[in-house]
């Protein structure tokens, strides 16, 4: 059968069986055991194929010939069109590669990917998480409508409020100081032990909300490398510290063996079994592991298996941002992703700033070639907001066949990298200025600093202003030349510099300008992110919510570990893996 037919005919079968299922809840197991190919929620278009990206291929040869400094040239009223203030959050995005007709083919091939029924599909509970057989549901986590939302037929709202409810009365106990440890002392310091998902977010947020924290020290352990959970534990008392076990499935090698480790440097210490209770809590949806890892289940702050790892945070997982900050500023964080989500679901996708920073973005890399994409925020809380993309775009869209289980024959997810501005100047921006790529940069800043001293934050601020526009202007073979002229150089002198110290420029941005950086503008900003991350991964027809890709090198590691135990020499591997294991064995 060739693929053609087997496409049309699991068509036919997708949109029978999907208006059976959606219609007809008896037949929800029946025809879905029937189906002969996999029920795809969402239709399965090959962007590449639809009109509106002929038209921009065509586009494209245009605009590649103009500079952002013609286009600006051109309208004078180019700001104001390409730019929108949304939750006291600027997003400025008239120095792409961009005009009129760009953004009326990006809008309509977001239409022709049928966009508009894959976010309803999202919001409404549907199992679009689809190799995993799950709903995608985090916005659930922040709905502060409190609107019912359907998970396999279950409204979750009171599962989620009950959990809320939980953690504000766990985290007001801690901060209070009303909680004692095991000698009757007030807790002081909190170590998180989890990985990716369930420590890049909490990192991320109580760095980028420092400003707003308690008395109560933070501490993240992730690596399995000993060090990390050594250095930490040198620096708490095991009478007034606090150990979160946060793990969505409770099997995670790295976090359970460190969770170990801090269980056994605890009792080492003094302390008895039935003391665990009180100096360890658990934030997993794995009640059954949880409880035979000797937790209190009465400590568990479950979620639910439509809470995808990356998009944790809002769910239990926040739990270490509750404590550093206080509920109330945990709650803000939701209402601030909350508001960001009301927009994603009800704004038409011109003004959608989510949409807007995706399709620009599939301009770049599916058009444009860019492989990578940077995120730069001006502001020193923010140093690991990059590092929490990275995990957020990269495992989601990272990807290389598409719902079909075809490969796909175009471009999908970017290469997130970023460090906070200015120290990034310092570091890579040579490349962003004068190398051999494109490179789209998100500058982000706040107009107000939390900690305004001297002229620092006016200093800050202008670069963040003076970088974009660099990049856009670039300077020219004759400004190289004056400048040089002027420090009195030969015409020999200019000759050999000049082509050094000419900027090409027209070298495309987004200016990101929150007005402050709160729990809710940080929430708001997170959740346009998540949004953006989305849409990319509608159109790219791709699943963005598994991550198969992180499964073998987990389990090669399993088969290595054993051959580790033993000072005999290996040979089941090829001749690179055994020579790596014997040298280490050799020296070890
Ligand atoms: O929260 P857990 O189940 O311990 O998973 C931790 C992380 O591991 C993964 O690599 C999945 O295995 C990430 O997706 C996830 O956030």
């Amino acid at each position: 059968m060739t693929t053609t037919h087997l496409t049309v005919k699991s068509k036919i079968f997708n949109l029978k069986a999907r208006f059976t299922i959606k219609y007809n809840p008896i037949c929800r197991h029946l025809n879905y055991t029937f189906t002969e190919t996999p029920l795809f929620m969402l239709p399965t278009i090959n962007f590449t194929e639809t009109a509106a990206y002929k038209y921009l291929a065509d586009h494209f040869i245009d605009i590649n010939e103009k500079n952002l400094k013609q286009l600006f040239a051109e309208d004078e009223k180019r700001f104001e069109k390409f730019s929108l203030v949304f939750e006291d959050i600027l997003l400025d995005y008239s120095k792409n590669r961009i005009n009129d007709t760009t953004l009326a083919l990006l809008m309509q091939l977001a239409r022709e990917c049928k966009l508009d029924e894959a976010i309803k599909a999202m919001f409404s509970g549907e199992k679009i998480n689809q190799t995993e057989d799950r709903a995608v549901l985090h916005t659930a986590l922040r709905n502060q409508s409190n609107k019912p939302v359907y998970a396999d037929g279950v409204n979750v709202m009171d599962d989620v409020n009950e959990v809320l409810a939980k953690m504000e009365k766990f985290s007001e106990a801690i901060i209070s100081g009303s909680w004692k440890g095991y000698t009757g002392k007030a807790i002081t310091d909190v170590v998180n032990i989890g990985i990716g998902g369930s420590d890049l977010g909490p990192v991320m947020v109580t760095e980028g909300l420092k400003a707003y924290k308690n008395h109560l020290n933070m501490h993240f352990v992730s690596n399995i490398d000993g060090t990390h959970i050594v250095e930490t534990l040198k620096t708490v008392d095991p009478e007034t510290t606090l150990f979160l076990v946060a793990s969505k499935t409770f099997t995670t090698q790295e976090t359970m063996t460190n969770a170990n480790t801090a269980r056994e440097w605890f009792l080492n210490k003094g302390a008895k079994q039935e003391d665990v209770a009180k100096h360890f809590a658990a934030l997993s949806t794995n009640a059954k592991d949880v409880a035979a890892f000797g937790i209190d289940t009465a400590n568990m702050f479950g979620f639910w298996d439509w809470v995808g790892g990356r998009y944790s945070l809002w769910s239990a997982i926040g739990m270490p941002i509750a404590l550093s900050v206080g509920f109330a500023n945990f709650k803000e964080l939701l209402a601030g992703a909350h508001a960001a989500d009301e927009h994603f679901e009800n704004t038409p996708f011109e003004n959608n700033v989510p949409v807007i920073l995706a399709l620009i973005g599939i301009w770049y890399i599916n058009f444009f070639d860019a492989e990578t994409e940077a995120i730069l925020p001006y502001d020193q809380y923010l140093h690991r907001f990059a590092a929490y993309f990275q995990q957020g775009d990269m495992e989601s869209n990272g990807k290389h066949v598409d719902r079909n289980g075809n490969e796909v024959t175009y471009e999908t997810g970017p290469i997130i990298w970023g460090e906070p501005g200015t120290n990034g100047q310092h570091a890579f921006y040579q490349l962003i200025h004068q190398g051999t790529r494109i490179i789209p940069c998100d500058f982000i800043a706040p107009a107000q600093s939390l900690n305004p001293i001297g002229e620092h934050h006016p200093i800050l601020l202008s670069n963040f202003f003076a970088q974009t526009e660099a990049l856009m202007n670039g300077k020219t073979e004759e400004q190289v030349t004056a400048e040089l002229k002027k420090e009195g150089k030969t015409e020999e002198e200019i000759k050999k510099l000049a082509p050094f110290k000419v900027f090409e420029g027209n070298r495309p941005t987004n200016s990101i300008l929150l007005k402050k950086v709160t729990p809710r503008s940080l929430g708001t900003l997170i959740a346009i992110y998540e949004h953006k991350i989305f849409v990319q991964g509608i159109v790219w027809n791709i699943f963005s919510f598994d991550q198969w890709g992180v499964e073998l090198g987990k389990q090669l590691a399993k088969s290595i570990l054993p051959e580790l135990k033993n000072d005999d020499a290996v040979s089941s591997h090829d001749a690179s893996t055994n020579g790596l294991i014997n040298q280490y064995k050799d020296w070890r």
